[in-house]
């Protein structure tokens, strides 16, 4: 029976890996499947892993219609057996839609993967979507952690050093770490996110003569960041 599943996680918990593994595993016993993705990092038409690899997309815009996509390659006599939806929080509702017409009229497996929430806790529209239709919603093993040790549960955005919880819901950027003056992401439990302590905040608390030691996490040096040399 072919499902809609919404495979989903912070940032950075390897959704896209997960992605890429499917398609592979799938393919490999000879199932046919079409890879979609919007706004990837690497650029249009890419999906792509932190862990290096990436294969090429269809780059998913606005009009895109997934129903007459798919119907339109089968028309012409391919075979499709399974769509691969990465960065499916940026899909529109609609889409979304036409992706659980498509495992419920064509039989088809729809794999989407995404965040759920943006910087400020509120859900993308994609994605509240796909809690709402997804046969299953399941979150990924691999955890992000927090820079305190703890399971990562939101994503930061980081502006300059700072975290921000006001501004564009869509920022396209990465959780790497170290560089000012540009927006990057963060991924933070949920008691650091309250306080908008995220790693660079913290350690600057950590090393300030001013700061009581009121709280042990908050006087924890967070660890210093890989040196990306
Ligand atoms: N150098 C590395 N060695 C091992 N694993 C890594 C390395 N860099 C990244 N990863 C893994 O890749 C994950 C991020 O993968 P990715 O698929 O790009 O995440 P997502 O799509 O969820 O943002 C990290 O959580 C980590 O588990
Ligand atoms: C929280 C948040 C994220 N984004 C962007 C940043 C990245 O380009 C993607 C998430 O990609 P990943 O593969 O899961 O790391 O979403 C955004 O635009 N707005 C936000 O609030």
């Amino acid at each position: 029976m072919a499902e809609l599943v919404f495979f989903s996680g912070t940032m950075d918990c390897g959704k896209s890996t997960l992605a890429l593994q499917m398609d592979h595993n799938n393919s490999a016993r000879g199932r046919q499947g079409l890879i979609f993705t919007k706004l990837d990092r690497m650029g249009e038409s890419v999906l792509s892993s932190r862990l290096g690899l990436s294969t090429p997309a269809i780059e998913v815009s606005d009009h895109l219609d997934f129903w007459d996509t798919v119907v339109e390659r089968l028309t012409q006599g391919a075979r499709v057996d399974y769509l691969i939806c990465d960065e499916a929080q940026f899909y529109t509702p609609e889409q979304v839609e036409q992706l659980a017409r498509l495992v419920d009229e064509l039989g088809i497996d729809v794999h989407a993967f995404g965040i759920t929430a943006d910087f400020r806790t509120e859900l993308f529209a994609g994605s509240r979507r796909l809690i709402e239709l997804a046969d299953r919603v399941q979150l990924l093993q691999v955890e992000a952690l927090c820079w305190c040790g703890r399971k990562a549960t939101h994503n930061a955005r980081i502006v300059d050093g700072v975290m921000v919880v006001e501004g564009e819901q869509v920022v396209v950027g990465d959780t790497a770490s170290a560089s000012v003056g540009l927006v990057e992401y963060e991924v933070l439990c949920r008691r650091h996110y309250m306080r908008r302590m995220n790693s660079h905040a913290a350690r600057a608390a950590a090393l300030s003569p001013d700061t009581l030691p009121f709280d042990l996490d908050v006087c924890a040096v967070p660890p210093q960041p890989p040196s990306r040399a």
